[in-house]
């Protein structure tokens, strides 16, 4: 068994990193911490995990932590995670950190895209990317994963394929996201108050969303050039799972049918991704509960633009499901390992 543990255990990406790790058949969970809730049992804020997770959350020791476990997810906000992953890495633990900290290589982006100074940009160049279906060999040799944002799982897996054969126009991309209120974390704000979000649908920080560069550095990494596209996020009144529509512009003609082939062959290795027979779409009630990402195709031949939908649980495959397959990797498990298991229908 591998003895891991939960640092921010506590949030929604925390205690959903608890919940499936409870049933991962290789993992031993020794250590789980928390901030406000210290000397407080997890089934005590949690109920739902009465009976099945024993553990008390404890303050973030450094001491003695490598001799407690091997490797750490980090499920803090930004800028708090990287005061926290270089002091667990100089220990010895390995860590996955789920917070957009260690997303980026270059410095001078992270800090024009979250307005704060970066406290460890050393780190930078060493963390991997931690989006499998991209980078599942390197992800094996690393010890500091940067676990994708939520929207990029989803826009990045989408635009992958395309972008790898060179069969869209990059400067075309629009990406159209909408995601459910727990995307925004558990702290309570007037943005995600039940009477804002309930019966209401809505755009926010449109052409300034700082997942625009995370999905423009993905996009780079599969086309080894430079993209500038436009992303916008929408909140609508679900507590789990985003559906992003992404618009591009195909360079040749092609039908449905050869780019769905296309899709099926590219993620034909990825056990994780799932494309929909030509003539379906993607639903999040598909994926919800679940690390599956869902997309379906569709070539409008009238603009000869390809339409792509995409579907994640940003808690599971768009989190929390992702940090567990990319912990599988780096411990030599299968890729799939306690994360097989299908959605929530209806
Ligand atoms: N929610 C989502 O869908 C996704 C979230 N992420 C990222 O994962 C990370 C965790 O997100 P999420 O679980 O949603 O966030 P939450 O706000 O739900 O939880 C974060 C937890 O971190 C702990 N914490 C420790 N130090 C601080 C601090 N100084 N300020 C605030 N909280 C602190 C808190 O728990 P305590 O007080 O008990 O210590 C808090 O509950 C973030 O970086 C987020 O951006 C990534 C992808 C998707
Ligand atoms: C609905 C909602 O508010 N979503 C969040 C998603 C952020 C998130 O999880 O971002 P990181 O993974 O990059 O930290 C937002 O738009 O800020």
């Amino acid at each position: 068994m591998i003895k891991v543990g939960v640092v921010g255990s506590t949030g929604y990406t925390g205690v959903e990193l608890v919940r499936l790790l409870s049933r991962h058949p290789k993992v031993s969970l020794k250590l789980i911490t928390s901030r406000s809730f210290s000397g407080k049992k997890i089934a005590d804020i949690y109920p739902n995990l009465q009976g099945i997770v024993d553990l008390e959350c404890e303050e973030l020791d450094f001491t003695e932590i490598a001799d407690r476990v091997e490797v750490v997810f980090t499920a803090l906000p930004h800028g708090v995670s990287m005061s926290v992953v270089p002091k667990l890495l100089q220990v010895g633990v390995k860590v996955i950190d789920l917070s957009g900290d260690y997303r980026y290589q270059d410095q001078e982006l992270y800090e024009e895209w979250y307005t704060e100074s970066h406290q460890s940009p050393d780190l930078l160049s060493e963390a991997v990317y931690g989006l499998p279906e991209l980078n599942r060999e390197v992800i094996k040799e690393s010890r500091l994963i940067a676990n994708p944002g939520c929207y990029p799982t989803s826009a990045i897996l989408a635009l992958t394929p395309v972008v790898n054969k060179g069969l869209i126009d990059l400067n075309s991309i629009i990406i159209d996201s909408k995601s459910g209120a727990t995307g925004a974390g558990r702290t309570p704000s007037r943005a995600t108050h039940f009477c804002e979000v309930s019966e209401n649908f809505k755009a926010y920080k449109v052409a300034q969303h700082r997942h625009t560069s995370e999905i423009e550095n993905g996009v780079k990494m599969v086309a080894n050039k430079e993209v500038v596209l436009s992303f916008t996020p929408h909140l609508v009144p679900m507590k789990r799972g985003i559906l992003s529509t992404v618009y591009t512009q195909l360079k040749q003609n092609f039908t449905t049918k050869e780019l769905r082939e296309l899709y099926q062959d590219f993620y034909s290795s990825h056990p994780f991704v799932r494309i929909h027979k030509v003539g379906k779409l993607p639903e999040t009630k598909y994926v919800v509960n679940s690390n599956y990402c869902d997309i379906g195709l569709k070539v409008d031949s009238r603009t000869n633009r390809l339409v792509i939908v995409s579907t994640i649980d940003n808690l599971i495959k768009g989190s929390s499901g992702q940090a567990i397959q990319n912990f599988n990797l780096l411990s030599g498990l299968s890729e799939t390992t306690g994360l097989k298991f299908s959605g929530i229908f209806p």
